[in-house]
């Protein structure tokens, strides 16, 4: 165990920033070879068993967090924490937390791609923080590297000094030396009090089923030591430190952490929401005045419905909806009852992504099959009695004639594009209500547009459109701008003149033809035959825009079957229950999961 805390001058503290693919993960696995951070035999241990050695070591290994040991070519050794940042637009917040922690960050580019949106997002984050960049031009091995016009547009596009961007390629290795030593230099060393107070950050918390809550902490004055009653002071929990330690990146205990120092937190606290992020914690004794900034609570954006496809599961979902809270703060739900789909919750999420990521986890994790209703954004509905109400459920929008105007949240969409694709990004933002504020070239290579669109408009399927009309070239990031009037209806969906809850969705009066015809003919696709007629019809109140008919059948599938052949009628019919798996009984009809998503793809005809 070190006994006393490190000298401050020899601490370097910093996150990577990057966009996705440019080779964050790999220059940081780089890093911890470079400094000797795990031996071989470690690595082949983690990678073989790391279940086990979870339980072995009774803690969660989150390798996001690094303290790493370099010895510089001015023959000091320094202490580098490396705090890790996720890269996509959803989760902005973990980023700006992370960059709380640290004096300086690495920017990757690949120079064979050059600046995109997420990077410059996060690059002013970490300005805005005060951050000193060290920018890196990776993937330099690359024929199409080209690291000369990149340096130029991280100096254009950012408006950073490049001049001294490390040039290296993460993969074959070369100058990682180069970065560490550019770390030790230009980044700041932390520079708190030691005999102050005791301030910690609270950078992460989540729960481990071992341990009970982990908090991730940045001292930043006074000192933290094992045994200490320390006091959260947003929430006012009080507990004793029972274990402190670092991550190198596996656990290890230590008995202070000082200034600049950061590690890991154990205390009796069972509950993960007395220990937030962006608290601060302090001494019981001798606590301090005032708090750190902390981060803004994050809010979610996006909603939508899940329910269990068989209703029997639905205690299962409330329980597996329990335990992802606890590691995910940033994800909400409450129960929601559908004439049509039954008990099931509304959920809330970050953003798309997010809302992926959570519906994964609870198929894999705990191997449950569910139905998930169409993203929604929170619309402002103002009475014409004069209160408002927040609406995330489409089918809870006031009858029309209670409502004076509606309200929805706007964003501010930054674009980057090459100018040879150019043109259908342009015609898909149009196409979405957007306005455009800003059009500039960034060298010759980037086109950086800037547009506000309604939020409404983006959750459906926008990513994968943009990615679809400028071939994958195009990159995007996003910031909430607020709330603004619209001409807003909700479209009903009538399946066999019964109207489906679940599946009614609000859209702007202007595309509310269009979106109703389309609609229409995607549940006719998706909605397979049965054995009667089946209209289905889109209308706003009472008023139908649009309506197809599924044919019923004609034949059953086992008429084609001989008498005789069990086998085969057999594994016809069990061919035909595996199709129904993802199906509810809705009124007299059977619609699968799709149809609850039809509303996402209907632009792709
Ligand atoms: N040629 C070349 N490829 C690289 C280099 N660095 C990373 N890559 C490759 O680029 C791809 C993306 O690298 P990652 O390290 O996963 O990138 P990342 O930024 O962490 O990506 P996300 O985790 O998705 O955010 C992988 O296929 C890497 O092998 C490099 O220096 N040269």
């Amino acid at each position: 165990m070190s006994k006393n805390t490190v000298d401050q001058s020899k601490i370097r503290n910093f996150s990577i920033i990057a966009h996705i693919d440019h080779g964050k993960s790999t220059l940081a696995d780089r890093i911890l070879d470079a400094t000797h951070a795990v031996t071989d035999r470690e690595k082949k241990e983690q990678f073989l068993d790391n279940m086990d050695l979870e339980r072995e070591r009774g803690i969660t290994i989150k390798a996001q967090t690094v303290r790493l040991s370099f010895t510089s070519q001015d023959g000091q050794t320094y202490i580098l924490n490396l705090i890790d940042t996720p890269g996509h637009v959803d989760f902005a917040y973990e980023v700006s937390r992370s960059l709380a922690c640290c004096e300086g960050a690495l920017l990757v580019v690949d120079s064979s791609q050059g600046v995109e949106a997420q990077t410059v997002a996060n690059v002013y984050m970490a300005v805005d923080a005060n951050l000193e960049i060290v920018p890196v031009l990776n993937k330099i091995d690359l024929p199409a590297a080209d690291p000369t016009r990149v340096r130029a547009e991280i100096e254009d596009v950012i408006g950073i000094d490049a001049s001294e961007a490390v040039e290296a390629s993460a993969k074959a290795g070369i100058g990682i030396v180069e970065i560490l030593e550019a770390i030790v230099k230009n980044v700041p060393p932390p520079t708190g009090n030691a005999e102050a107070p005791l301030k910690a950050l609270i950078f992460d918390s989540w729960f481990d089923p071992y341990r009970g809550v982990i908090n991730l902490v940045r001292v930043m004055d006074g000192r933290l030591k094992k045994g200490q009653k320390v006091r959260w002071m947003a929430s006012g929990a009080e507990s004793e430190v029972q274990e402190l330690g670092v991550y190198g990146p596996f656990p290890r205990p230590v008995s202070e952490l000082g200034p600049g120092e950061v590690g890991f937190v154990i205390s009796m606290i069972k509950e993960v929401s007395k220990t937030k992020m962006g608290d601060t914690l302090t001494g019981v004794q001798n606590p301090a005045k005032d708090p750190l900034p902390g981060f803004k609570d994050v809010q979610p954006m996006v909603f939508c419905g899940i329910f269990p496809t068989d209703t029997k599961d639905y205690q299962e979902l409330r329980d597996a909806l329990d335990k992802l809270v606890l590691n995910d703060s940033a994800f909400s739900y409450e129960p929601e009852t559908s004439q049509a789909l039954g008990f099931g919750f509304r959920c809330g999420f970050l953003g798309l992504l997010h809302m992926e990521i959570v519906q994964e986890r609870l198929e894999r994790e705990y191997n449950l099959e569910l139905i998930t209703t169409a993203p929604s954004v929170i619309y402002k509905v103002h009475l014409k009695d004069g209160t408002m109400v927040d609406v995330e459920n489409p089918s809870k929008l006031p009858p029309l004639m209670e409502i004076d105007k509606i309200t929805e949240p706007f964003i501010k969409a930054t674009i980057h594009v090459p100018p040879e694709h150019v043109g259908p990004v342009l015609q898909l933002c149009e196409e979405r209500r957007g306005t455009q504020i800003d059009m500039r070239y960034s060298g010759m290579s980037r086109l950086i547009l800037t547009y506000e669109l309604p939020m409404n408009e983006v959750v459906f399927d926008f990513f994968d459109r943009l990615k679809s009309v400028s071939r994958g070239y195009a990159s995007f990031d996003y910031e909430m701008i607020g709330h603004r009037a619209g001409d807003l209806v909700k479209l009903d969906v009538l399946v066999n003149a019964e109207p489906v809850d679940a599946l009614s969705f609000i859209v702007h009066r202007s595309t509310a033809y269009e979106r109703g015809k389309a609609v229409c003919k995607r549940l006719k696709e998706v909605i397979p035959r049965q054995m009667f007629e089946v209209p289905i019809q889109t209308a706003i109140g009472t008023k139908v825009v649009a309506r197809e008919t599924i044919k019923a059948y004609r034949k059953n599938v086992t008429a084609k079957c001989y008498g005789g052949d069990i086998s085969r009628k057999r594994k016809l019919l069990e061919k035909q229950k595996e199709g129904k798996k993802r199906m509810k009984q809705v009124g007299s009809v059977e619609i699968p999961q799709e149809a609850f998503l039809a509303v996402l793809k209907v632009d792709q005809d």
